[in-house]
């Protein structure tokens, strides 16, 4: 039997705020880590049946933002069926019972939150990261409302009860000071 996870960081923000970015620099620390992409699930099943890049839809260029919109409808198409299938899949597709910290990289919905919250509500620390629309726009952000008025983007906006907080606007000694603390958090879980 598995006692893991001991600690879950669920990461949550508005593209281009940085959440992979943190993801990786927190796994990069935290050795007995994984990360976890919600959004995994959902760009295999488009790179396995639109014969799309996986290795691309993955990364931060500009190659998803292509087909970000359509992904988005598939998604909320299969969450209307079953609100947590993306989490559920995600945590399997990463083998998460393997590992003691779970980074998730990319919390979007109150679904999501709410799985995260009951299923591990002893062990799980949600942030928020918030970045200036300037520095987004430097990382590659540009509005389009059908993507950044949707609830891929807008779903979490109205929550007031993060445990934890991230300013990524570029200011590298605050972020060490912000992520000191997470780490910390980790640390002492396991
Ligand atoms: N503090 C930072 N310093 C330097 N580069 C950064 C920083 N934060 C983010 N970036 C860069 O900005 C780009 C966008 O960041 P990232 O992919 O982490 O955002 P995201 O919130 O995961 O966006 P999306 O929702 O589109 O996946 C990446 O190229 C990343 O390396
Ligand atoms: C389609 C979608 O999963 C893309 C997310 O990609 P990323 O986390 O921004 O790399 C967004 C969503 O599920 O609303």
């Amino acid at each position: 039997m598995t006692s893991n996870p001991k600690r879950i960081i669920c990461l949550s923000g508005k593209r281009k705020s940085g959440k992979d970015y943190i993801a990786e620099l927190l796994h990069a620390t935290l050795v007995k880590s994984v990360i976890i992409r919600i959004s995994a699930p959902i760009k295999q099943h488009w790179s396995e049946s639109k014969g799309l890049d996986m290795d691309q839809l993955m990364s931060d260029g500009a190659y998803k933002e292509k087909y970000r919109a359509e992904m988005i409808v598939w998604g909320e198409e299969k969450r209307a069926q079953d609100p947590n299938f993306f989490c559920r899949s995600a945590i399997q597709m990463f083998n998460g019972n393997d590992f003691p910290i779970w980074i998730v990289s990319d919390l979007r919905r109150e679904t999501d939150l709410k799985f995260f919250r009951n299923q591990y509500s002893e062990c799980v620390t949600c942030v928020r990261i918030s970045a200036s629309t300037e520095a987004r726009v430097k990382r590659g952000f540009f509005y389009s409302a059908v993507i950044d008025d949707s609830e891929s983007e807008n779903g979490l906006d109205h929550i007031q009860d993060w445990d934890l907080y991230i300013e990524n606007d570029g200011d590298p000694l605050l972020l060490k000071r912000q992520l000191g603390r997470l780490i910390k958090i980790c640390e002492e879980s396991c």
